[in-house]
Protein backbone atom coordinates (compact mmCIF):
# COMPACT_ATOMS: atom_id res chain seq x y z
CA UNK A 1 0.00 0.00 0.00
CA UNK A 2 1.53 3.16 -0.69
CA UNK A 3 2.29 5.75 1.70
CA UNK A 4 1.44 9.23 1.93
CA UNK A 5 4.17 12.33 1.94
CA UNK A 6 1.97 15.31 3.89
CA UNK A 7 2.89 18.67 4.24
CA UNK A 8 0.81 20.93 6.54
CA UNK A 9 1.45 24.60 5.45
CA UNK A 10 0.61 26.78 8.58
CA UNK A 11 3.09 24.66 10.82
CA UNK A 12 2.70 26.94 14.04
CA UNK A 13 -1.23 26.82 13.47
CA UNK A 14 -3.06 25.91 16.85
CA UNK A 15 -4.64 23.27 14.27
CA UNK A 16 -1.67 21.49 13.45
CA UNK A 17 -1.45 19.24 16.44
CA UNK A 18 -4.85 18.35 16.01
CA UNK A 19 -4.32 17.48 12.08
CA UNK A 20 -1.30 15.68 13.16
CA UNK A 21 -2.58 13.85 16.31
CA UNK A 22 -5.63 12.73 13.61
CA UNK A 23 -3.20 11.59 10.98
CA UNK A 24 -1.68 9.21 13.29
CA UNK A 25 -5.02 7.88 14.51
CA UNK A 26 -5.25 6.96 11.27
CA UNK A 27 -2.57 5.75 9.83
CA UNK A 28 -4.21 2.14 8.84
CA UNK A 29 -6.56 3.83 6.63
CA UNK A 30 -4.15 6.71 5.23
CA UNK A 31 -0.88 5.31 5.83
CA UNK A 32 2.10 8.19 5.78
CA UNK A 33 5.88 7.95 5.13
CA UNK A 34 6.42 11.51 5.54
CA UNK A 35 4.97 14.70 7.42
CA UNK A 36 6.51 18.15 7.32
CA UNK A 37 5.54 21.36 8.61
CA UNK A 38 5.98 25.09 6.53
CA UNK A 39 5.00 28.17 8.36
CA UNK A 40 6.82 31.99 7.60
CA UNK A 41 7.26 32.74 11.52
CA UNK A 42 9.83 30.31 12.14
CA UNK A 43 9.78 31.04 16.27
CA UNK A 44 6.08 30.03 16.26
CA UNK A 45 6.45 27.29 14.36
CA UNK A 46 9.74 25.43 16.72
CA UNK A 47 7.53 25.48 19.19
CA UNK A 48 4.83 23.39 17.22
CA UNK A 49 7.38 21.07 15.38
CA UNK A 50 9.90 20.53 18.28
CA UNK A 51 6.77 19.06 20.30
CA UNK A 52 5.49 16.94 17.14
CA UNK A 53 9.04 15.80 16.82
CA UNK A 54 8.86 14.08 20.18
CA UNK A 55 5.24 12.82 19.54
CA UNK A 56 5.77 11.42 16.33
CA UNK A 57 9.02 9.72 17.31
CA UNK A 58 6.73 8.11 20.22
CA UNK A 59 3.64 6.89 18.33
CA UNK A 60 5.31 6.00 14.53
CA UNK A 61 8.96 6.37 14.36
CA UNK A 62 9.08 4.92 10.87
CA UNK A 63 7.54 8.57 9.45
CA UNK A 64 9.62 10.88 8.77
CA UNK A 65 9.46 14.42 10.36
CA UNK A 66 10.64 17.58 9.88
CA UNK A 67 9.90 21.21 9.81
CA UNK A 68 10.95 24.43 7.68
CA UNK A 69 10.52 27.63 6.48
CA UNK A 70 12.30 27.55 3.21
CA UNK A 71 9.30 26.55 0.46
CA UNK A 72 11.81 24.22 -1.67
CA UNK A 73 12.58 22.02 0.81
CA UNK A 74 9.28 22.29 2.59
CA UNK A 75 7.05 21.58 -1.30
CA UNK A 76 9.57 18.77 -2.78
CA UNK A 77 7.91 15.04 -3.19
CA UNK A 78 4.74 16.35 -1.33
CA UNK A 79 1.26 14.43 -2.42
CA UNK A 80 -0.61 16.34 -0.05
CA UNK A 81 -0.20 19.99 1.32
CA UNK A 82 -3.09 20.62 3.96
CA UNK A 83 -3.33 24.44 4.23
CA UNK A 84 -4.43 26.32 7.28
CA UNK A 85 -2.36 29.34 6.98
CA UNK A 86 -3.93 33.04 9.00
CA UNK A 87 -2.26 36.10 7.10
CA UNK A 88 -0.90 38.58 9.21
CA UNK A 89 -1.86 36.13 12.24
CA UNK A 90 -4.18 36.70 14.70
CA UNK A 91 -2.73 40.45 15.62
CA UNK A 92 -4.71 41.20 12.14
CA UNK A 93 -7.53 39.15 13.34
CA UNK A 94 -7.78 41.47 16.43
CA UNK A 95 -7.84 44.68 14.22
CA UNK A 96 -10.68 43.23 11.58
CA UNK A 97 -13.00 42.54 14.67
CA UNK A 98 -12.55 45.59 16.29
CA UNK A 99 -12.11 48.65 13.40
CA UNK A 100 -15.41 47.53 12.21
CA UNK A 101 -16.94 47.72 15.94
CA UNK A 102 -16.12 51.16 16.41
CA UNK A 103 -18.43 52.11 13.62
CA UNK A 104 -21.38 50.03 15.14
CA UNK A 105 -20.75 47.58 12.57
CA UNK A 106 -20.06 43.74 12.71
CA UNK A 107 -16.34 43.05 13.65
CA UNK A 108 -15.58 38.99 12.32
CA UNK A 109 -13.24 37.30 11.26
CA UNK A 110 -14.78 35.67 7.80
CA UNK A 111 -17.79 37.75 7.26
CA UNK A 112 -18.35 41.44 6.82
CA UNK A 113 -15.96 43.85 6.21
CA UNK A 114 -13.26 41.87 8.72
CA UNK A 115 -13.59 39.01 6.48
CA UNK A 116 -13.17 41.77 3.32
CA UNK A 117 -9.66 42.77 5.33
CA UNK A 118 -9.10 39.41 5.72
CA UNK A 119 -9.32 38.04 2.15
CA UNK A 120 -7.17 41.00 0.75
CA UNK A 121 -4.21 39.78 2.91
CA UNK A 122 -4.77 35.95 2.34
CA UNK A 123 -5.00 36.04 -1.69
CA UNK A 124 -1.49 37.15 -2.47
CA UNK A 125 -0.21 34.87 0.67
CA UNK A 126 -2.19 31.46 -0.92
CA UNK A 127 -1.41 32.01 -4.57
CA UNK A 128 2.13 32.02 -3.40
CA UNK A 129 1.43 28.46 -1.53
CA UNK A 130 0.13 27.26 -4.97
CA UNK A 131 2.95 28.47 -6.90
CA UNK A 132 5.58 26.56 -5.04
CA UNK A 133 3.03 23.19 -4.50
CA UNK A 134 2.98 23.30 -8.59
CA UNK A 135 6.46 24.12 -8.81
CA UNK A 136 8.28 21.59 -6.48
CA UNK A 137 5.64 18.81 -6.60
CA UNK A 138 3.43 19.19 -9.69
CA UNK A 139 1.39 16.24 -8.54
CA UNK A 140 0.56 17.46 -5.49
CA UNK A 141 -3.32 18.52 -4.27
CA UNK A 142 -3.73 21.40 -1.63
CA UNK A 143 -6.72 20.84 0.17
CA UNK A 144 -7.54 24.35 1.81
CA UNK A 145 -8.79 25.66 5.38
CA UNK A 146 -7.02 28.77 5.53
CA UNK A 147 -10.05 31.43 5.44
CA UNK A 148 -11.75 33.25 4.36
CA UNK A 149 -12.46 29.95 2.13
CA UNK A 150 -15.02 31.81 -0.25
CA UNK A 151 -12.89 35.00 -0.87
CA UNK A 152 -10.15 32.27 -1.47
CA UNK A 153 -11.93 29.84 -3.65
CA UNK A 154 -12.70 32.66 -6.02
CA UNK A 155 -9.17 33.61 -6.20
CA UNK A 156 -8.23 30.31 -7.25
CA UNK A 157 -11.48 30.33 -9.63
CA UNK A 158 -10.10 33.60 -11.47
CA UNK A 159 -6.36 33.53 -10.70
CA UNK A 160 -5.75 29.31 -10.57
CA UNK A 161 -8.04 28.38 -12.54
CA UNK A 162 -6.06 24.71 -13.39
CA UNK A 163 -4.66 24.59 -10.40
CA UNK A 164 -5.11 21.18 -7.73
CA UNK A 165 -6.72 23.24 -5.34
CA UNK A 166 -9.71 22.12 -3.20
CA UNK A 167 -11.38 24.97 -0.42
CA UNK A 168 -13.11 23.65 2.43
CA UNK A 169 -14.50 24.31 5.30
CA UNK A 170 -15.52 22.25 9.03
CA UNK A 171 -18.63 24.15 9.99
CA UNK A 172 -21.24 22.36 7.89
CA UNK A 173 -19.09 18.80 9.21
CA UNK A 174 -19.37 20.89 12.42
CA UNK A 175 -23.18 20.85 12.79
CA UNK A 176 -23.82 17.99 11.18
CA UNK A 177 -22.43 16.33 14.71
CA UNK A 178 -24.54 18.40 16.09
CA UNK A 179 -27.55 16.89 14.24
CA UNK A 180 -26.70 13.36 14.36
CA UNK A 181 -26.88 14.05 18.52
CA UNK A 182 -29.92 15.68 18.36
CA UNK A 183 -31.42 12.52 15.93
CA UNK A 184 -29.60 9.66 18.03
CA UNK A 185 -27.36 8.51 14.68
CA UNK A 186 -24.18 8.24 14.00
CA UNK A 187 -22.90 11.61 11.36
CA UNK A 188 -21.60 9.13 9.16
CA UNK A 189 -25.10 7.74 8.90
CA UNK A 190 -26.28 10.94 7.75
CA UNK A 191 -27.13 11.96 4.31
CA UNK A 192 -27.53 16.07 3.36
CA UNK A 193 -28.47 18.22 1.03
CA UNK A 194 -27.60 21.60 1.08
CA UNK A 195 -26.48 24.74 -0.75
CA UNK A 196 -25.23 28.41 -0.32
CA UNK A 197 -21.97 30.01 -0.54
CA UNK A 198 -18.73 29.37 2.13
CA UNK A 199 -20.27 30.51 5.71
CA UNK A 200 -23.14 31.03 3.90
CA UNK A 201 -25.66 28.46 3.70
CA UNK A 202 -28.91 25.84 4.16
CA UNK A 203 -29.70 22.27 4.87
CA UNK A 204 -32.86 21.51 2.50
CA UNK A 205 -32.61 17.83 3.47
CA UNK A 206 -31.47 15.50 6.28
CA UNK A 207 -32.02 11.67 5.53
CA UNK A 208 -30.44 8.71 6.81
CA UNK A 209 -28.60 5.72 5.25
CA UNK A 210 -32.28 4.08 4.94
CA UNK A 211 -33.85 6.93 3.34
CA UNK A 212 -35.48 7.78 6.61
CA UNK A 213 -36.33 11.50 6.36
CA UNK A 214 -35.15 13.62 9.71
CA UNK A 215 -35.78 16.61 8.85
CA UNK A 216 -39.07 17.32 10.59
CA UNK A 217 -37.47 16.13 13.93
CA UNK A 218 -34.57 18.07 13.36
CA UNK A 219 -36.57 21.49 12.63
CA UNK A 220 -38.89 20.80 15.61
CA UNK A 221 -35.52 20.63 17.90
CA UNK A 222 -33.80 23.22 16.60
CA UNK A 223 -36.67 25.85 16.39
CA UNK A 224 -36.79 25.88 20.24
CA UNK A 225 -32.89 25.16 20.67
CA UNK A 226 -30.90 26.02 17.72
CA UNK A 227 -28.06 23.66 17.70
CA UNK A 228 -27.24 23.64 21.42
CA UNK A 229 -26.95 19.94 22.44
CA UNK A 230 -26.84 18.51 25.93
CA UNK A 231 -23.94 17.03 25.76
CA UNK A 232 -19.97 18.24 24.11
CA UNK A 233 -20.29 16.94 20.73
CA UNK A 234 -16.68 18.20 19.77
CA UNK A 235 -13.60 19.39 20.99
CA UNK A 236 -13.97 22.70 20.00
CA UNK A 237 -16.07 25.75 20.30
CA UNK A 238 -17.56 25.12 23.64
CA UNK A 239 -16.74 28.84 24.21
CA UNK A 240 -19.42 30.92 25.85
CA UNK A 241 -19.25 32.75 22.28
CA UNK A 242 -19.63 29.85 20.19
CA UNK A 243 -22.69 28.23 22.22
CA UNK A 244 -24.32 31.57 21.89
CA UNK A 245 -24.09 31.09 18.45
CA UNK A 246 -25.26 27.73 18.06
CA UNK A 247 -28.20 29.01 20.26
CA UNK A 248 -29.24 32.00 17.97
CA UNK A 249 -30.01 29.38 14.87
CA UNK A 250 -33.31 29.38 16.29
CA UNK A 251 -33.84 32.61 15.27
CA UNK A 252 -31.79 32.15 11.52
CA UNK A 253 -34.71 29.56 11.13
CA UNK A 254 -37.88 31.52 11.90
CA UNK A 255 -36.78 33.70 8.70
CA UNK A 256 -37.10 30.09 6.48
CA UNK A 257 -38.96 27.94 8.62
CA UNK A 258 -38.37 24.89 6.03
CA UNK A 259 -34.51 24.78 6.09
CA UNK A 260 -31.55 24.44 8.33
CA UNK A 261 -29.53 27.47 8.25
CA UNK A 262 -25.40 27.53 8.49
CA UNK A 263 -24.95 29.63 11.84
CA UNK A 264 -22.71 32.03 9.82
CA UNK A 265 -25.94 33.45 8.89
CA UNK A 266 -26.78 35.32 11.73
CA UNK A 267 -23.97 37.85 11.14
CA UNK A 268 -25.53 39.08 8.00
CA UNK A 269 -29.88 38.29 9.25
CA UNK A 270 -28.84 40.15 12.85
CA UNK A 271 -26.55 41.68 12.85
CA UNK A 272 -27.92 44.78 15.51
CA UNK A 273 -28.11 41.60 17.88
CA UNK A 274 -24.29 40.69 17.03
CA UNK A 275 -23.11 44.14 17.78
CA UNK A 276 -25.14 45.07 20.79
CA UNK A 277 -23.46 41.60 22.35
CA UNK A 278 -19.77 42.57 21.03
CA UNK A 279 -17.47 43.80 23.69
CA UNK A 280 -15.78 46.24 21.39
CA UNK A 281 -12.60 45.67 23.52
CA UNK A 282 -12.24 42.14 23.89
CA UNK A 283 -13.20 40.07 20.32
CA UNK A 284 -13.50 36.57 19.63
CA UNK A 285 -9.41 36.93 18.68
CA UNK A 286 -8.38 37.83 22.16
CA UNK A 287 -10.66 34.66 23.37
CA UNK A 288 -9.09 32.52 21.35
CA UNK A 289 -5.07 34.09 22.21
CA UNK A 290 -6.51 33.23 25.66
CA UNK A 291 -7.81 29.95 25.26
CA UNK A 292 -6.98 28.06 22.17
CA UNK A 293 -3.61 29.20 21.26
CA UNK A 294 -2.47 29.25 25.51
CA UNK A 295 -4.30 25.92 25.70
CA UNK A 296 -2.10 24.69 22.14
CA UNK A 297 1.30 26.10 23.21
CA UNK A 298 1.08 25.74 26.76
CA UNK A 299 1.08 21.58 25.76
CA UNK A 300 4.28 22.09 22.97
CA UNK A 301 5.79 23.57 25.82
CA UNK A 302 5.32 20.55 28.65
CA UNK A 303 6.38 18.33 25.78
CA UNK A 304 9.15 20.19 25.34
CA UNK A 305 10.19 19.95 28.86
CA UNK A 306 9.23 16.42 29.47
CA UNK A 307 10.87 15.26 26.80
CA UNK A 308 8.12 12.72 25.99
CA UNK A 309 4.29 13.18 24.66
CA UNK A 310 3.14 10.32 26.73
CA UNK A 311 1.17 11.97 29.69
CA UNK A 312 -1.37 12.99 26.17
CA UNK A 313 -1.09 16.60 25.84
CA UNK A 314 -1.99 16.85 22.21
CA UNK A 315 -5.69 16.05 21.63
CA UNK A 316 -6.92 14.59 18.27
CA UNK A 317 -8.71 17.10 16.85
CA UNK A 318 -12.24 16.24 15.54
CA UNK A 319 -12.07 19.15 13.19
CA UNK A 320 -9.23 17.30 11.44
CA UNK A 321 -11.24 14.41 10.43
CA UNK A 322 -13.02 15.81 7.29
CA UNK A 323 -9.25 16.97 5.80
CA UNK A 324 -8.44 13.22 6.47
CA UNK A 325 -11.52 12.05 4.31
CA UNK A 326 -10.76 13.95 1.95
CA UNK A 327 -7.44 13.33 1.10
CA UNK A 328 -8.47 9.48 1.50
CA UNK A 329 -11.29 10.20 -1.07
CA UNK A 330 -8.62 11.67 -3.69
CA UNK A 331 -6.10 9.13 -2.91
CA UNK A 332 -7.60 5.86 -3.15
CA UNK A 333 -11.16 7.35 -5.65
CA UNK A 334 -13.45 6.53 -2.63
CA UNK A 335 -16.45 8.25 -4.68
CA UNK A 336 -17.89 9.98 -0.90
CA UNK A 337 -19.94 12.43 -0.62
CA UNK A 338 -18.69 15.70 0.92
CA UNK A 339 -19.22 19.19 1.09
CA UNK A 340 -16.82 21.46 -0.93
CA UNK A 341 -16.21 24.81 -2.42
CA UNK A 342 -16.63 24.88 -6.44
CA UNK A 343 -17.77 26.82 -9.04
CA UNK A 344 -21.54 26.50 -9.41
CA UNK A 345 -21.74 25.46 -13.41
CA UNK A 346 -25.10 24.83 -12.70
CA UNK A 347 -25.34 22.94 -9.69
CA UNK A 348 -27.70 25.21 -8.21
CA UNK A 349 -29.18 25.59 -11.49
CA UNK A 350 -31.24 29.08 -10.89
CA UNK A 351 -27.45 30.79 -9.48
CA UNK A 352 -24.59 32.55 -11.37
CA UNK A 353 -22.49 29.47 -12.81
CA UNK A 354 -19.66 31.13 -12.06
CA UNK A 355 -19.98 31.90 -8.71
CA UNK A 356 -17.85 29.74 -6.35
CA UNK A 357 -20.78 27.71 -4.10
CA UNK A 358 -20.82 25.04 -1.04
CA UNK A 359 -22.74 21.84 -2.94
CA UNK A 360 -22.57 17.74 -1.64
CA UNK A 361 -19.76 16.68 -4.15
CA UNK A 362 -18.79 13.28 -5.28
CA UNK A 363 -15.02 13.24 -4.31
CA UNK A 364 -12.48 11.22 -6.21
CA UNK A 365 -8.77 10.98 -8.06
CA UNK A 366 -10.53 13.58 -10.00
CA UNK A 367 -11.42 16.18 -7.31
CA UNK A 368 -14.90 17.20 -6.45
CA UNK A 369 -17.61 16.73 -8.65
CA UNK A 370 -21.06 18.93 -7.51
CA UNK A 371 -23.94 17.14 -7.51
CA UNK A 372 -27.28 18.81 -8.68
CA UNK A 373 -29.37 20.69 -5.78
CA UNK A 374 -32.14 22.72 -8.39
CA UNK A 375 -33.49 25.63 -8.37
CA UNK A 376 -33.38 27.79 -4.86
CA UNK A 377 -36.21 29.93 -3.98
CA UNK A 378 -35.93 33.88 -4.08
CA UNK A 379 -35.28 34.79 -0.62
CA UNK A 380 -32.24 32.39 -0.19
CA UNK A 381 -31.22 33.25 -3.92
CA UNK A 382 -31.69 37.13 -3.08
CA UNK A 383 -28.84 37.58 -0.32
CA UNK A 384 -26.79 34.89 -1.97
CA UNK A 385 -26.59 36.97 -4.75
CA UNK A 386 -25.69 40.17 -2.85
CA UNK A 387 -23.03 38.33 -0.94
CA UNK A 388 -21.55 36.44 -4.21
CA UNK A 389 -20.66 40.17 -5.46
CA UNK A 390 -19.15 40.95 -2.42
CA UNK A 391 -17.02 38.04 -2.59
CA UNK A 392 -16.53 38.82 -6.38
CA UNK A 393 -15.54 42.42 -5.97
CA UNK A 394 -12.86 41.75 -3.74
CA UNK A 395 -10.76 39.89 -5.46
CA UNK A 396 -11.39 42.34 -8.42
CA UNK A 397 -10.16 44.99 -6.17
CA UNK A 398 -7.16 43.03 -5.20
CA UNK A 399 -6.78 42.00 -8.80
CA UNK A 400 -6.73 45.91 -10.26
CA UNK A 401 -5.74 47.64 -6.85
CA UNK A 402 -9.09 49.03 -6.77
CA UNK A 403 -9.91 51.31 -4.02
CA UNK A 404 -13.55 52.23 -5.55
CA UNK A 405 -13.99 48.01 -6.12
CA UNK A 406 -13.03 47.51 -2.45
CA UNK A 407 -15.32 50.12 -1.16
CA UNK A 408 -18.21 48.78 -3.60
CA UNK A 409 -17.61 45.33 -2.17
CA UNK A 410 -17.95 47.27 1.70
CA UNK A 411 -21.17 48.74 0.43
CA UNK A 412 -22.67 45.33 -0.95
CA UNK A 413 -21.80 43.51 2.37
CA UNK A 414 -25.24 43.40 4.38
CA UNK A 415 -23.39 44.07 7.27
CA UNK A 416 -22.64 47.26 6.77
CA UNK A 417 -25.50 50.50 6.69
CA UNK A 418 -24.38 52.50 4.28
CA UNK A 419 -21.93 54.11 1.82
CA UNK A 420 -20.74 56.52 4.26
CA UNK A 421 -20.08 53.88 6.97
CA UNK A 422 -18.12 51.62 4.54
CA UNK A 423 -15.96 54.41 3.46
CA UNK A 424 -14.91 55.14 7.16
CA UNK A 425 -13.94 51.27 7.80
CA UNK A 426 -12.55 50.62 4.89
CA UNK A 427 -10.07 53.42 5.36
CA UNK A 428 -9.13 52.54 8.64
CA UNK A 429 -8.49 49.14 7.42
CA UNK A 430 -6.42 50.53 4.75
CA UNK A 431 -4.15 52.02 7.45
CA UNK A 432 -4.02 49.01 9.53
CA UNK A 433 -3.13 46.38 6.58
CA UNK A 434 -0.71 48.53 4.95
CA UNK A 435 1.77 45.82 5.50
CA UNK A 436 -0.52 43.06 3.96
CA UNK A 437 -2.66 44.32 1.28
CA UNK A 438 -1.57 46.32 -2.00
CA UNK A 439 -1.30 49.71 -1.96
CA UNK A 440 -4.37 50.89 -3.59
CA UNK A 441 -5.41 53.41 -5.91
N1 LIG B 1 -12.16 26.46 6.57
C1 LIG B 1 -12.51 26.22 7.83
O1 LIG B 1 -13.61 25.83 8.11
C2 LIG B 1 -11.53 26.47 8.93
C3 LIG B 1 -11.65 25.87 10.18
C4 LIG B 1 -10.70 26.19 11.16
C5 LIG B 1 -9.68 27.09 10.88
N2 LIG B 1 -9.62 27.65 9.65
C6 LIG B 1 -8.55 28.57 9.28
O2 LIG B 1 -7.29 27.94 9.54
C7 LIG B 1 -6.29 28.95 9.66
C8 LIG B 1 -5.46 28.74 10.89
O3 LIG B 1 -6.18 29.14 12.05
P1 LIG B 1 -5.48 29.28 13.47
O4 LIG B 1 -6.51 29.85 14.36
O5 LIG B 1 -4.84 28.00 13.85
O6 LIG B 1 -4.36 30.39 13.18
P2 LIG B 1 -2.86 30.50 13.70
O7 LIG B 1 -2.49 31.94 13.60
O8 LIG B 1 -2.68 29.78 14.98
O9 LIG B 1 -1.99 29.70 12.59
C9 LIG B 1 -1.76 30.13 11.32
C10 LIG B 1 -0.28 29.96 10.98
O10 LIG B 1 -0.10 30.40 9.61
C11 LIG B 1 1.17 31.02 9.53
N3 LIG B 1 1.23 31.84 8.32
C12 LIG B 1 0.66 33.05 8.09
N4 LIG B 1 0.92 33.46 6.84
C13 LIG B 1 1.67 32.48 6.26
C14 LIG B 1 2.25 32.34 4.98
N5 LIG B 1 2.09 33.27 4.04
N6 LIG B 1 2.96 31.21 4.71
C15 LIG B 1 3.11 30.26 5.65
N7 LIG B 1 2.59 30.34 6.89
C16 LIG B 1 1.87 31.45 7.19
C17 LIG B 1 1.30 31.79 10.84
O11 LIG B 1 2.63 32.12 11.12
C18 LIG B 1 0.67 30.80 11.83
O12 LIG B 1 1.65 29.99 12.42
C19 LIG B 1 -7.05 30.27 9.62
O13 LIG B 1 -7.08 30.76 8.29
C20 LIG B 1 -8.46 29.87 10.03
O14 LIG B 1 -9.41 30.81 9.64
C21 LIG B 1 -10.51 27.36 8.69
O1 LIG C 1 -13.34 31.53 16.35
P1 LIG C 1 -12.49 30.33 16.16
O2 LIG C 1 -11.10 30.65 15.66
O3 LIG C 1 -12.48 29.39 17.33
O4 LIG C 1 -13.20 29.44 15.02
C1 LIG C 1 -13.44 29.96 13.79
C2 LIG C 1 -13.68 28.80 12.83
O5 LIG C 1 -14.98 28.30 13.10
C3 LIG C 1 -15.49 27.29 12.21
O6 LIG C 1 -14.83 26.04 12.38
C4 LIG C 1 -15.08 25.29 13.58
C5 LIG C 1 -16.23 24.33 13.47
O7 LIG C 1 -17.40 24.99 13.16
C6 LIG C 1 -16.43 23.56 14.78
O8 LIG C 1 -17.42 22.58 14.59
C7 LIG C 1 -15.15 22.90 15.25
O9 LIG C 1 -14.83 21.75 14.48
O10 LIG C 1 -14.10 23.79 15.24
C8 LIG C 1 -13.87 24.49 13.98
C9 LIG C 1 -12.64 25.31 14.11
O11 LIG C 1 -12.58 26.05 15.29
C10 LIG C 1 -15.36 27.76 10.79
O12 LIG C 1 -15.77 26.77 9.88
C11 LIG C 1 -13.96 28.22 10.45
O13 LIG C 1 -13.95 28.67 9.11
C12 LIG C 1 -13.56 29.32 11.40
O14 LIG C 1 -12.20 29.69 11.16
MN1 LIG D 1 -15.26 27.55 7.81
Amino acid sequence: MKKYSILIAGGGSTYTPGIVMMLLDNLERFPIRSIRLYDNDEKRQEIIGRALAITIKEVAPSISFSYTIDPETAFTDVDFCMAHIRSGKYEMREKDEKIPLKYGVVGQETCGPGGIAYGMRSIGDMLELIDFMEKYSPNCWMLNYSNPASIVAEACRVLRPNSKVLNICDMPVGTLRRMAYIVNREPKDLEVKYFGLNHFGWWTSVKDKDGTDLMEELLAYISENGYLTQKAVETQHMDASWQETHKKAKDILATDPAYLPNTYLKYYLYPDYVVKHSNPNYTRANEVMAGREKHVFDAAKAIIEAGTAKSGEFDIDNHALFIVDLARAIAYNTHERMLCIVENKGAISNFDPYAMVEVPCIVGSNGPEPLVQGEIPLFEKGLMEQQVAVEKLVVQAWIEKSYQKLWQALILSKTVPSASVAKQILDDLIEANKDYWPELN
